[in-house]
């Protein structure tokens, strides 16, 4: 953070201590994160505060189903698992690697399940099922996000939410310098009648790169 004005460097720093001090620890968490490292899992999970964040939510909402699209290594699925008692957790893994490890990590967790595939393969599968959730958390591939939305609009009961990851990140993730960003997930939200829904946006101090600082999140509940 040294290319910051002094007081943004500090706000930043005290902002990580806060995050930090507030925590409490898991040792679920604690390992799932180590085991991580040790299979070289990329570093792009959620962060402590925002598992914590998710968990509340779902204690708001006493959640009792969860879909999340994109499991990594689980250690956001870990936060779901654990946040409301009677909760149960559908996730989304594109990759055998990452999905083998969240496997690990939520061994013993008897109210996972994780499922192998794409999620625009998968969603419209449990749509058919008519699997209905409380809870809807889409954390892949930024160029799907608003094909996510809408799978997950279908699969969400009424007065259930949506969380977008990363939208504001997505928004700045344009081919050439002055090239108009991809407002199509924003144009779409808006104009679905089926949800009322805000962008927050964060400044997630956890991160060391300037770039990921600014970021924000979509969040939509279903009429
Ligand atoms: C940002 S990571 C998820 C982080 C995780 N939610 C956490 O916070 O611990 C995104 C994950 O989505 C997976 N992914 C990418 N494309 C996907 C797709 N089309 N369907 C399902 N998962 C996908 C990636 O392999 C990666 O593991």
């Amino acid at each position: 953070m040294s290319d910051l004005p002094p007081i943004f460097s500090q706000a930043f720093d005290r902002s990580l201590d806060a995050q930090t001090r507030i925590l409490k620890s898991s040792s679920r968490l604690d390992i799932a994160v180590a085991n991580c490292t040790k299979n070289d899992i990329p570093s792009i999970a959620i962060s402590p505060s925002q598992g914590q964040y998710l968990a509340l939510l779902c204690q708001l909402m006493q959640a009792k189903s969860v879909l999340e699209v994109g499991t990594l290594g689980g250690y956001s699925t870990i936060w779901f698992a654990e946040s409301v008692p009677g909760i149960h957790v559908t996730s989304i893994e594109f990759s055998p690697k990452h999905r083998d490890v969240a496997l690990e990590n939520t061994k013993g967790l008897d109210n996972v399940d994780i499922h192998l595939g794409a999620a625009a393969d998968i969603m419209p599968k449990l749509a058919e099922d008519g699997k209905v959730f409380d809870f809807v958390f889409i954390d892949a591939n930024w160029d799907q996000q608003a094909l996510y939305f809408d799978l997950a609009v279908s699969v969400t009961r009424k007065g259930g939410a949506i969380y977008v990851d990363n939208v504001v990140r997505n928004l700045l993730d344009v081919p050439e310098d002055g090239d108009e960003a991809d407002w199509s997930l924003i144009e779409h939200v808006k104009n679905d009648e089926r949800v009322n829904a805000t962008l927050m946006p964060t400044l997630s101090t956890l991160k060391v790169d300037v770039s990921a600082l600014v970021d924000g999140f979509l969040l939509a509940v279903v009429k």
